[in-house]
């Protein structure tokens, strides 16, 4: 039980946080710039070799500053900053209201902690220290596990747990995480139900005719490259889906919301869209699948870009688009038990899974056992990019 490795010297109870990890986004105009500068200066997202030369590079302050006013407009469209935070705080508040009951022996708050924007994760880990949390859950609120998501919130953390210990002032509490879950069955669930509900809005006798497009968010060929597990994470939900939907409907996997003039992985969420009307499919439903909750990539590009201005190119076709997973309750129970199941995991085994991936040093990315996993690093996070030479750093 992680219980037992939690110091607690009174008879209270363990205190755990679980730090929710996600990209993050800007709430309002003034937070675009500060957002885009911070997700173009991360070179676990952005691996180019353009990048070399560190923080000196100015390549990202041009990118950023060039890019601002557009997505400023993009998020004015939506209402003026993204709701990524206000979804995150409800569900980790749902879900340790849940875990409180699934695990009575524990006090478990919750925290967020994003890449991007504000809370950024190491103020969230500083605050877990500052309020007397004794042990952290890294919870990644990617279901799919890629380097440039999951692995670049955890290697944040890890070099601000380094940060602090040069420091002298190290953190008191221990650390796991919960990596990936793309197959979790109540995650699974989640989308089909949702499905279920959009595809009622179709007339009976068109139901079964509508094209399920999974669209999921791309990636840099040359992070596919890399080796990196993401796609093929993504891949298993979309079968897992169609599973409990007893393959009901035809279906595609596409990628959307590529930035930049480089090769990504496709199709194109709008050329696959564009591609199916042309070829008659006049009933199409998006399906966000690696998304936990509506920010631009759903308000703004499934919705406006690839929902009402494609309806102006095809007036006759018929774009739905499911609704996001955000407070639907089989998800909230989904988290909850991912937290729970964690909880009362068995350290040990974890730890035998720390595996490391081909193209970097992070044990996470290695093989994981039916797409979700947690794993405990009692003393130790690990760092996961190339330009962290040192491999499998201990904090012990
Ligand atoms: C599974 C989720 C995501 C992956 C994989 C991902 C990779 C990735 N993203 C960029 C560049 C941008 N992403 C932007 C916004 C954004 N990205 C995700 C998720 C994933 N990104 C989300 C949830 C959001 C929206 C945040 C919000 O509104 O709340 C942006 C900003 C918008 C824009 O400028 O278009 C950029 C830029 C890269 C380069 C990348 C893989 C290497
Ligand atoms: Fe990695
Ligand atoms: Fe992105």
């Amino acid at each position: 039980m992680l219980k037992s490795s939690v110091r607690c010297y009174s008879t209270a109870k363990p205190r755990i946080g679980v730090l929710m990890l996600n990209l993050g986004g800007p709430e309002n105009s003034a937070a675009v710039h500060p957002f885009l500068l911070r997700l173009f200066s991360d070179r676990d997202l952005i691996p180019l070799p353009f990048m070399q030369g560190g923080k000196y590079n100015l390549l990202p302050r041009f990118i950023a500053k060039r890019r601002t006013p557009k997505i400023i407009e993009q998020y004015n469209r939506i209402g003026g900053g993204s709701p990524i935070k206000m979804w995150t705080e409800e569900q980790g508040n749902a879900m340790v209201e849940r875990v409180a009951q699934l695990c009575p022996d524990f006090e478990v708050k919750n925290y967020t902690g994003f890449r991007y924007a504000e809370p950024l994760t190491e103020d969230a880990m500083d605050q877990m220290e500052a309020d007397g949390i004794q042990h952290c859950v890294a919870f990644t609120q990617y279901p799919q596990y890629s380097c440039s998501t999951t692995g670049s919130s955890f290697n944040g953390m890890y070099r601000h747990i380094i940060k602090r210990q040069k420091e002298g002032n190290p953190f008191k509490m221990t650390f796991s995480a919960i990596d990936r879950w793309a197959t979790h069955p109540l995650l699974v669930k989640s989308f089909a139900e949702l499905i279920n509900k959009q595809l009622e809005t179709v007339e009976p006798k068109d139901r079964h005719k509508v094209v399920l497009l999974f669209s999921a968010h791309s990636l840099p060929m040359s992070v596919i490259n890399r080796g990196d597990p993401y796609p093929q994470e993504v891949g298993a939900t979309v079968e897992h889906v169609m599973k409990a939907l007893n393959y009901s409907n035809p279906y595609r996997l596409v990628w959307q919301s590529k930035v930049g003039p480089s090769a990504w992985l496709g199709p194109q969420t709008d050329d696959a869209i564009k591609g199916l009307i042309k070829n008659g499919s006049k009933n199409l439903m998006m399906i966000p699948i690696a998304f936990t909750s509506d920010h631009i990539e759903t308000l703004y590009e499934m919705d406006i870009e690839y929902g009402e201005e494609m309806k102006e190119e095809f007036p006759d076709a018929n774009i739905l688009r499911c609704e996001s997973l955000n407070m639907h309750k089989t998800f909230v129970d989904c988290l909850s038990d991912l937290v729970a199941d964690h909880l009362k995991s068995d350290g040990k085994t974890i730890q035998q899974m720390a595996l490391r991936c081909p193209m970097c040093t992070n044990p996470t990315c290695g093989p994981m056992r039916g797409f979700f996993s947690s794993r405990t690093f009692p003393q130790n996070l690990t760092g996961c990019t190339s330009d962290d030479k040192e491999p499998m750093k201990s904090f012990g």
